[in-house]
């Protein structure tokens, strides 16, 4: 008996093929797998399954081709269209054509390191709101912190599965459910709270002084290299009690440069989800980002079997301090071990740079800051003991506005609503499920809405705007006629709500203590040949600021 198929003409054949291609459209708009054997099922099988309609007509070969020709033709065409309709929930959303239709066209500018000057463009020319991606919408409003990143805002979006290589254990940082997320951040608030934090001066305090002593020793070098090995011995040191000396072997078994260039593929992942979930599988791909994850197994499992006598990171962690009635699975501490090291020694080693850039870029700015350090903390004075920290305001105010010209996290992290939940309505805006947000700090430090001179590197703006005596600058003139614009509520450099950085005190003490006792110990020049005036066109996002070398020539002041 013939089957029913057997009886459609050439054309119902064709469009049966087609109609293949619009569900999987619907799946791919519902849903926006990721994962890549669901990819290869949508984007493979199904036009090989339907190809069969095809071959009584067309025999196997040209059957198959014109089976996969149809369906991806539809596909795509019905994808773009889609896209770019008025009935695109995003369709309010102004930004370029090609970023509406297709990932690839924002994938390529994370790739050449420039979505923090593009995304500033895109403001400039849109709006407040632009659409980057086909389901990705940036935000430059600190009105919009609130309800989309405050407590009952958005969790984490999906494409964190992606940066993650699909692992199946998140680091808190990607975690998307709200509940699960607040539960493993208790023994992170634990670790850093103000009595904790103490014991972390004196890993501080030797591993600073071994930077500064390398420093004076090396005379000319290339800060930001030995400032990420000080940053990345020092958190080893904090949150394994020892294990790494990179700033001795100059990072002789690649495990730091792995860290820093796995957080850059990260970018890929992140907006290509699918590529992640296949690198996972490929070994030869992505060796960087298994490299730095084999290091801290290695290292957290010679933690777990050495135990500690002091109260490392690992400690709080591992429920250790048995705040927590259960203890956390070991591979989740494993998991937040990666975390620590790569948030907590990135992230001050640039800014940090950024800072020795810009003091020694604004020359009357050192000097100030020279001056208080010399008051509080002469010569005899052990730099290292922070009780005087709490009343350097211009160091305060260096370090604020170091962040606020050059936030390490330029961009932000991605948010996104609950899934199943439909969507998320913030205000005037709605944003469907399985879209993504951003709210770039970049941009909004940089808006003079926020801040008067945007531009201008100027820490006297934080004494003014804390009514503290400030010395001259080039904020007078203009505050002398419109007043001090300076908005605090749109300065983020921390992340904003319940999933903002929770290491922010041990950075700041960090970076506080070694830059008072290096000042102390040493000066600092750009080295010959550098031009400073090129800094900032050289800066690129990947996801952390990557930095150029900053070459400079240290001398001994004691
Ligand atoms: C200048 C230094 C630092 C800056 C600018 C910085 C900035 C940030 C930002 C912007 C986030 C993202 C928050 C979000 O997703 O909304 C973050 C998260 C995080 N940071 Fe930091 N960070 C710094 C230093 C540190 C240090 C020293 C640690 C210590 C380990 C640390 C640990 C973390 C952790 C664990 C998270 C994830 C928090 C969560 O998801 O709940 N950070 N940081």
């Amino acid at each position: 008996m013939a089957t029913p198929s057997a009886s459609l003409t050439a054309t119902e054949r064709i469009l049966a093929v087609a109609a293949c291609g619009l569900v999987a459209h619907w799946i791919f708009n519902r849903r926006e797998p990721s994962d890549f054997r669901v990819l290869f099922a949508l984007l493979f099988v199904a036009p090989a399954v339907a190809s069969q309609l095809l071959f009584p007509l067309y025999g196997i070969f040209s059957g198959f081709l014109l089976s996969f020709f149809v369906y991806h033709t539809t596909l795509l065409a019905s994808i773009i269209i889609y896209r770019l309709s008025p009935l695109h929930p995003l369709a309010r959303y102004p930004g370029p054509l090609l970023a509406k239709i297709t990932r690839w066209y924002w994938t390529l500018v994370a790739l050449r390191g420039r979505q923090h000057v593009e995304t500033q463009r895109l403001f400039e020319l849109y709006g407040d709101a632009i659409r980057v991606g086909p389901n990705e919408v940036w935000f430059r409003d600190p009105a919009v912190l609130q309800p989309m990143l405050g407590s009952q805002g958005m969790p984490k979006s999906a494409t964190w599965q992606g940066r993650s290589l699909n692992a199946p254990i998140q680091a808190l940082i990607g975690i998307r459910d709200n509940a699960s997320h607040a539960r493993r951040r208790r023994p992170w608030t634990r670790a850093f709270s103000s009595a904790a934090l103490r014991n972390y001066e004196p890993v501080i305090a030797r591993r600073g002084a071994q930077f500064v002593e390398l420093l004076a020793e090396k005379k000319r070098v290339d800060f930001g290299h030995w400032v990420h090995l000080f940053a990345f011995d020092f958190m080893s040191d904090a949150l394994f009690g020892g294990g790494s000396e990179s700033m001795q072997d100059d990072d002789a078994d690649g495990v730091v440069s792995a860290s820093k260039e796995a957080f850059s593929d990260a970018q890929l992942y992140e907006n290509l989800p699918w590529v992640g979930f296949l690198v996972r599988y490929l070994p030869a791909v992505g060796k960087k980002t298994k490299l730095f994850r084999a290091s801290c197994l290695r290292r957290g499992l010679e933690r777990l079997r050495k135990g500690s006598s002091t109260k490392d990171l690992f400690y709080w962690l591992n429920n250790e301090d048995e705040s927590e009635k259960e203890n956390p699975p070991k591979p989740v501490v494993i998991v937040e071990t990666g975390l620590a090291i790569i948030a907590g020694s990135d992230t001050t080693s640039v800014t940090l740079t950024n800072l020795v850039y810009c003091i020694l870029a604004h020359p009357h700015v050192y000097e100030r800051l020279q001056e208080e350090i010399d008051r509080f903390y002469p010569p005899e004075q052990d730099a290292f003991d922070s009780q005087y920290l709490s009343q350097m305001r211009y160091l305060d105010a260096v370090i604020n506005e170091t962040m606020r010209v050059y936030p390490v996290l330029a961009n932000g992290t991605q948010r996104g609503p609950e899934p199943g939940t439909g969507g998320f309505v913030a205000g005037e805006h709605f944003i469907p499920e399985w879209t993504s947000v951003r709210v770039p700090q970049w941009s909004m430090h940089r808006d003079a809405r926020n801040f008067t001179l945007p531009l201008a590197y100027t820490p006297e703006r934080w004494l003014l705007a804390a009514n503290l005596p400030a010395p001259p600058s080039v904020l007078d003139s203009v505050i002398a006629t419109g007043g001090l614009v300076h908005n605090t509520g749109a300065y983020t450099p921390f992340s904003y709500g319940s999933r903002n950085c929770v290491g922010r005190n041990l950075a700041l003490l960090e970076m506080k203590l070694v830059v008072t006792h290096m000042l102390q110990r040493v000066r600092l020049r750009f080295a010959e040949g550098f031009d400073p005036s090129t800094w900032e066109a050289r800066i690129q996002e990947r996801f952390n600021l990557v930095l150029p070398e900053l070459p400079i020539v240290v001398e001994r002041r004691v």
